[in-house]
């Protein structure tokens, strides 16, 4: 076993099992609340690095811990996950015929160091009626994504274009997150 992964969410250990090391999952659990103007771009990678420092702390591990985050931005306002119908209305309406930010941070921390790396991409969607909006939420697929969508399942019905990382709209980059691993896990 060379790492751990501080992540609840079943899309990042399916995107880190497409790299060549082994990873046991411990939580990352934290509290996620922004401060008072904080960025979007500050906030993802503080969320990623206090998931993975989190985790290495609190596990009291002998390898290093990999967090991840993914936010949307759009407005200059940072959107997470919906609360509920309401909340996920709000926010389809905000990101309907529009493009937005998806930003991912991924963070990996040992005794030494803590790095992290920051993804954006746009993201174009087509327009989206209100009933879609519902039908889409009875689905049950918005309720624990960032921006109440998920590129790679229903939603991806509402992506007209992407420009970046298509991992990291699903909540890992590929590309990075084996830099990042190889930066720490070379010999
Ligand atoms: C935009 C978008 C987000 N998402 C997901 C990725 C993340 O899992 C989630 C954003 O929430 P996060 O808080 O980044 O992650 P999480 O709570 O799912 O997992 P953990 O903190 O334990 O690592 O939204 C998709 O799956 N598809 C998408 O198209």
């Amino acid at each position: 076993m060379d790492f751990y992964l501080a992540s609840t969410s079943p899309r990042r250990q399916e995107l880190l099992r497409y790299l060549d090391y082994q990873f046991a999952v411990i939580d990352g659990q934290i509290d996620e609340t922004a401060e008072v103007g904080e960025s979007a771009c500050d906030y993802v990678q503080r969320m990623a690095k206090a998931k993975a420092q989190r985790g290495y702390t609190h596990a009291a591990l002998a390898k290093p811990v990999l967090g991840a985050d993914t936010t949307i931005s759009v407005d200059g306002q940072i959107i997470g996950k919906p609360l509920n119908l309401a909340d996920s209305q709000l926010i389809l309406r905000q990101l309907s015929g529009r493009t937005h930010q998806v930003l991912t941070a991924v963070a990996m921390v040992n005794a030494y160091q803590c790095q992290c790396v920051l993804v954006s991409t746009d993201v174009q969607m087509r327009m989206i009626s209100d009933d879609e909006i519902i039908r889409y939420w009875e689905t049950g697929e918005p309720c624990d994504k960032a921006g109440s969508y998920a590129i790679q399942g229903i939603g991806g019905k509402f992506i007209t274009a992407i420009h970046g990382s298509y991992s990291a709209v699903v909540g890992l980059p590929l590309v990075e997150s084996e830099r990042l691993l190889n930066l720490f896990l070379s010999v």
